[in-house]
């Protein structure tokens, strides 16, 4: 799959903002049979990842504009061991970081301010493993979200493993990577899994 041309530009932030709608246009534009496949074969390399990473808690987040839809996924992980536990973030101050809490199919959710599901109730915990969203990314494990900050305020702050998991549409060279991002620790497409070269 094709992807993103690096933009030429001597403003990183002009260039940052041109990678983040072009990777996300590229991501909303996949034909859902598309999207379906490519989450499959991502998935497949989540497994296996997970085979050496042995989460107990999983953080991810719930699909949104063409992002890979863990929750089929993730349901069936839970049923397979009583002690797992997936959850997923709550944006409580737009200014803080993510609060994380327990989520299971079906239950009660709230709707935050961008418009995103989360459970409407119940405490805090620790993921060990975050499934963070990629919307463009890199091979050194720098990415782009949505221009909130969230996950680069979270990651600076909370001990766990942090997964990018996106599809190849959105790798590019360089994301001109800032003084407060922190790449991921492993990246997951449905290329396969990677060990960045910037991680720990
Ligand atoms: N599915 C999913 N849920 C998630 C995230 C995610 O990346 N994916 N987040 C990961 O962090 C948090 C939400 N992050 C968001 C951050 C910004 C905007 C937003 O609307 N931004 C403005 C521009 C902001 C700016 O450039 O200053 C916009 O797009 O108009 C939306 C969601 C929590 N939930
Ligand atoms: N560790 C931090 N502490 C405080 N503010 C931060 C931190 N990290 C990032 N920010 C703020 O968040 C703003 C947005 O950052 P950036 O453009 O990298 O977001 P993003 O990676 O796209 O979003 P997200 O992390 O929500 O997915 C930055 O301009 C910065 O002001």
């Amino acid at each position: 799959m094709k992807s993103i041309a690096a933009p030429v530009t001597s403003d990183p932030a002009a260039a940052r903002r041109t990678l983040r709608a072009t990777a996300i246009a590229a991501r909303e534009a996949l034909p859902e049979e598309t999207r379906e496949v490519l989450t499959g074969r991502l998935v497949a390399h989540l497994e296996r990842l997970f085979d050496d990473l042995r989460p107990a808690c999983v953080a991810f987040c719930w699909p949104w504009r063409g992002e890979a839809d863990l929750r089929a996924w993730l349901a069936a992980w839970l049923d397979a061991a009583a002690e797992r536990s997936a959850a997923l973030p709550a944006v409580l101050d737009k200014n803080a970081p993510l609060t994380f809490r327990g989520w299971r199919p079906g239950m009660e959710l709230a709707v935050d301010c961008h418009g995103i599901p989360y459970p409407a109730q119940g405490p805090a915990v620790r993921p060990d493993v975050v499934l963070v969203p990629l919307n463009a990314f890199d091979g050194e494990g720098y990415r782009l979200g949505y221009g909130g900050g969230y996950f680069d305020r979270t990651l600076a702050v909370l001990d766990t493993v942090a997964v990018g998991v996106g599809f190849e549409c959105g790798r590019t060279g360089t994301v001109f990577p800032q003084p407060h991002d922190r790449p991921m620790d492993w990246l997951v497409t449905e290329a396969g899994v990677f060990a960045p070269r910037a991680a720990r």
